[in-house]
């Protein structure tokens, strides 16, 4: 490995870089300055330093593929540590923590004074999304911890090609990460070294992110929900396109017909699964392009297009198995792999609850404990994740190389609701499109800290990832309909997957059978696909969703999709406590259209 001692060995001639970085390892104080290449050997070097270090275990039957477990108190996005800080307190409006900006500096200043003593600061510079974009999108990641340069090396480009692009003159999202651990002479490290004390931090303004403490996920890897989300979002505010928290699929149908499909579900409720679909209907095709992060540009020609900006999956491990996401599996299979939080089998491999019908007789569990299926635990913890070069998955479209993206025909907004929401429900036009996504509500996942199950309004899935007043942001979505031809503009659907019966079992199979909700979704863009009008959108006209060969009886199926006026009349006041919460800066139609379902709903 290059290890760099001084600054003036960097290799990078960048001014504003250079400053920065000499910057930060003055105030962190680490050992060595490591600029990360990019290179195979580079990266692997760094593995072996963490095997070396008892951070990671190298699995036995996946290809370069390593075990990891986090610090028990270290296992998710600390949502109520993150903060948005606008110069004015306004601008974070009333969905994000706020502090004053300078404050905020002050506190992180003082916190990162010494934080990287006796470890490597590493230097990570990184492009989300493609290098020959019109606008490569560069970030230079500071961070003091090699699980997280492994990590990002998976989830971006990042490296020589991207500081040689960079140039001398670029910006660039500097983005500060330190896990807040120094190591005293002497002193021994810990396996996954963190702090008590958390930030994350987004300065929307000026375009910087800082995080200290943590060192999972969205956390740490900050080219991800940090840059790709909410300082994304911001830009996206400013400049007229969208960032999404959405994954972008191809549909193939049997006739050859291609349609592109965007879908907002929150956290852990079923983007990577319904990306890499095997649908049951005979004939039809999906191929992925995204399972999380969706940019939406307008091309010349009118549409939405849609690229995803990052190069690797960070899929939530339980429940991924053979019969629900096998195109998540193979990609698994194929190695270059890191699992955070999951069990390890005694033959050197990894497991989880739902990847197998049964469990293995005998596991190490997450916590690193003898784990048999007695044990009466989990063996994995909920929001443990596997990270996969995204080349891995078997079935990703050849447009996911193509700069440009490719146009969207269709948005599902998705949540996991027990009770009111059917299984899909189509818009009136982008305006009811865009009220179904602001009201979006789901129950809360293992994905972030805090309860779970507890319903909540996540607009279009992205209640912890606006940069910025979410009333402003729905004000976004509806400016972005106006200047657009109606016509080209993708059609919006809302979907749910995990409506329960009195019993609580699913009313829908979900997981591959959802490719019959993305049949009919098409066979409505096309107009072949029949619909009743209902108070709160469209839904299927009986015998128009193919269930062919779906063991369902109609009575479930019509429990599935259907609209329950007193339910809905249940959710009014809820939407306009939502609304309320949003305050003054609520767009009108939004106003007008909650006014419209009431009176449809004879309130
Ligand atoms: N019942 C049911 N569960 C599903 C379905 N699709 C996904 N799930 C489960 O939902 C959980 C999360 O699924 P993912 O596809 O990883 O969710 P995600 O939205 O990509 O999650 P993030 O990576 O946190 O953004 C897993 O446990 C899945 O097994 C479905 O159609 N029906
Ligand atoms: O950001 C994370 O830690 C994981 C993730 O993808 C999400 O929570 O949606």
């Amino acid at each position: 490995m290059t290890t760099i001692d001084t600054i003036s060995d960097a290799p990078t001639t960048h001014p504003g870089l250079l400053a920065w970085v000499a910057e930060t390892a003055a105030r962190t104080t680490p050992d060595r300055v490591v600029w990360i290449d990019g290179s195979a050997a580079q990266h692997q070097s760094l593995i072996d330093e963490l095997v070396a270090a008892g951070t990671f275990v190298k699995l036995e039957r996946k290809p370069n593929s390593y075990w990891c477990a986090s610090d028990p108190t270290d296992v998710a996005r600390v949502e109520d540590r993150t903060f948005i800080c606008s110069p004015d307190r306004a601008d974070a409006g009333p969905t994000n923590n706020w502090a004053d900006p300078g404050e905020m500096r002050a506190t992180l200043r003082e916190l990162y004074r010494g934080s990287m003593k006796g470890r490597t600061m590493y230097v990570i510079p990184f492009v989300m999304g493609h290098l020959d974009a019109e606008k490569p999108m560069f970030g230079v990641e500071i961070t003091d911890s090699p699980y997280v340069v492994v990590s990002m090396n998976v989830m971006a480009k990042t490296g020589a090609q991207v500081l040689e692009r960079m140039g001398d003159a670029a910006d660039y999202v500097p983005a500060l990460h330190s896990i807040g651990a120094p190591l005293e002479p002497g002193q021994a490290d810990v396996a996954w070294p963190c702090n008590d004390t958390k930030y994350i931090v987004q300065f929307p303004e000026s375009r910087e992110i800082q995080s200290y403490g943590s060192g999972y996920g969205g956390n740490a890897l900050l080219g991800k929900k940090c840059y790709s989300l909410r300082i994304a979002s911001v830009m996206a505010r400013d400049e007229g396109w969208l960032a999404e928290h959405m994954l972008i699929l191809k549909l193939t149908s049997p006739a050859g017909t291609v349609k592109y499909v965007a879908a907002a579900f929150p956290s852990a409720c079923g983007k990577t699964n319904l990306a890499m679909l095997e649908p049951t209907v005979p004939g039809w095709k999906v191929e992925t392009l995204g399972d999380d992060i969706a940019w939406m540009r307008f091309g010349r020609d009118g549409r939405l297009w849609a690229t995803n900006p990052e190069n690797g999956l960070f899929g939530v491990a339980p429940g991924t198995g053979w019969d629900t996401n096998p195109n998540a599996m193979r990609a698994i299979a194929a190695g270059g792999s890191v699992f955070t939080n999951v069990a390890l089998t005694d033959d050197g491999d990894i497991w989880w609850e739902g990847m197998t019908p049964q469990p293995p007789a005998h596991l190490t569990d997450w916590h690193g404990e003898d784990w048999t299926p007695d044990s009466g635990t989990l063996s994995s913890h909920p929001n443990s994740r596997f990270c996969t070069p995204i080349r891995n998955c078997p079935i990703l479209a050849e447009e996911y190389d193509d700069p440009r993206g490719v146009p969207i025909s269709a948005i599902l907004f998705g949540g996991r609701r027990k009770t009111t929401i059917p299984l899909v429900t189509e818009s009136r036009d982008w305006t009811h499109g865009t009220f179904m996504g602001a009201t979006l509500s789901s129950e809360t996942t293992a994905a972030a800290t805090g309860a779970v199950g507890v319903v909540r309004r996540d607009p279009m899935a992205m209640l912890p990832f606006i940069g910025y007043h979410a009333g402003d942001y729905f004000q976004h979505w509806i400016d972005v309909g106006k200047g657009a031809d109606a016509d080209k503009l993708p059609k919006i659907f809302y979907v749910n997957w995990f409506r329960r019966d009195a019993d609580g079992g699913f009313l829908w199979p979900g997981y591959g059978e959802n490719g019959r909700v993305l049949k009919w979704v098409v066979e409505r863009l096309e107009g072949t696909a029949a619909a009743v009008e209902t108070p709160i959108g469209h839904v299927p006209a009986p015998g128009s969703l193919d269930v062919d060969g779906l063991d369902l009886d109609q009575e479930q199926l019509a429990a599935a999709v259907r609209v329950d006026a007193d339910e809905w009349r249940a959710e009014i006041p809820l939407i306009q406590e939502w609304f309320d919460r949003i305050g003054p800066k609520t767009p009108t139609t939004l106003l007008t259209e909650l006014d419209g379902l009431r009176a449809r709903l004879g309130l």
